[in-house]
């Protein structure tokens, strides 16, 4: 075998392994997520959370964070239903996860879709999340703080063409910036990570982006000093229980049953064979 493709096939195989590893991890510890999310996206992301080993718990309301989130492992907030009675909450909830040295995870839902959500998403940017994940036109918005196409919470975009807003966001957030798409980037604003994982119906379900942010989440709560790794190894897990429920799968309504239960019984011998990550 050549050199480089040696090379290729170790750090394939470490990558492999680090994600079976915080898999592994995930499970023993269970870590509590608390989710600040969208009505469409509740059960989806809890089943994920769940399936995945981790303890979600939905809890949005103000009046209970000072209470709550100092006892979470991670925080994911996400935007997809904003109203302005819901961004005080996202605010508080940032602040004390923050303050108690949890880490927290941003879904930027449609941040170009009006000029309400885009100012949230950059001042919510502003609140220092550990990782921001996003469609390629979510993670173009921010980065240019400017409206985008308007097609709402799905992509016009492909995650490729917002590697080098991906990039430019990171560095000025200071956040690991996440674009999901065929191919899943994970930047820290100067290495690039590529994720070759996952299937396309799985963009037939709705949710499954905030799902995986979600999932993003549980795997930094394990491993918070590595957030690109923990970032780049949830994205992979999550696309291999796509690709492995595709297998049983009809279409969306099935798949997305497949999708949890193939999360749900995923094994080392699954991840080291799957597993597809790069350096872009
Ligand atoms: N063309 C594709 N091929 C393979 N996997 C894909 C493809 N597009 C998306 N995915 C995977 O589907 C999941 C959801 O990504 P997507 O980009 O659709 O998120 P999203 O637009 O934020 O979704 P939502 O807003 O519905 O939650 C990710 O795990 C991603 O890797
Ligand atoms: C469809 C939809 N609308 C607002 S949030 C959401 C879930 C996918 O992001
Ligand atoms: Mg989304």
């Amino acid at each position: 075998m050549e050199p480089s493709n040696l090379n290729k096939e170790q750090d394939q195989n470490s990558w492999a392994l680090n994600a079976w590893t915080l898999l592994s991890k995930l499970r023993d510890q269970s870590p509590l997520i608390q989710c600040i999310t969208n009505f469409v996206s509740m059960d989806l992301m809890a089943n994920t959370l769940l399936s995945a080993g981790a303890s979600p718990a939905m809890i949005h309301s103000i009046e209970e964070i000072q209470d709550f989130t100092p006892h979470i492992h991670a925080l994911c907030i996400n935007v997809g239903t904003l109203s302005p009675a819901w961004l005080p909450a996202m605010r508080e909830a940032s602040l004390v996860a923050n303050k108690a040295g949890k880490p927290w995870i941003l879904d930027p839902v449609a941040a170009g879709a009006s000029r309400f959500r885009l100012k949230a998403c950059l001042e919510l940017v502003g609140l220092k999340p550990s990782v921001i994940r996003g469609n390629g036109s979510e993670i173009i918005a921010l980065s240019k703080a400017s409206l985008g196409p308007t097609k709402g919470v799905d992509s016009s975009h492909e995650s490729m063409d917002a590697m080098e807003a991906a990039k430019s966001l990171a560095q000025s957030s200071g956040a690991i910036v996440a674009v999901s798409g065929a191919v899943d980037i994970i930047t820290d604003g100067h290495r690039v990570v590529g994720v070759h994982n996952g299937v396309s119906m799985m963009q037939k379900i709705t949710a499954t982006g905030c799902a995986v942010t979600a999932l993003i989440a549980a795997f930094v709560a394990v491993d918070p000093l590595h957030a690109l790794e923990a970032t780049a190894s949830a994205l992979s897990i999550f696309g291999i229980a796509g690709e492995m429920g595709m297998d049983m799968a009809k279409g969306p309504a099935s798949l997305r049953m497949h999708l949890i239960d193939s999360l749900y019984n995923l094994d080392q011998a699954a991840v080291s064979s799957r597993l597809k990550v790069s350096s872009l």
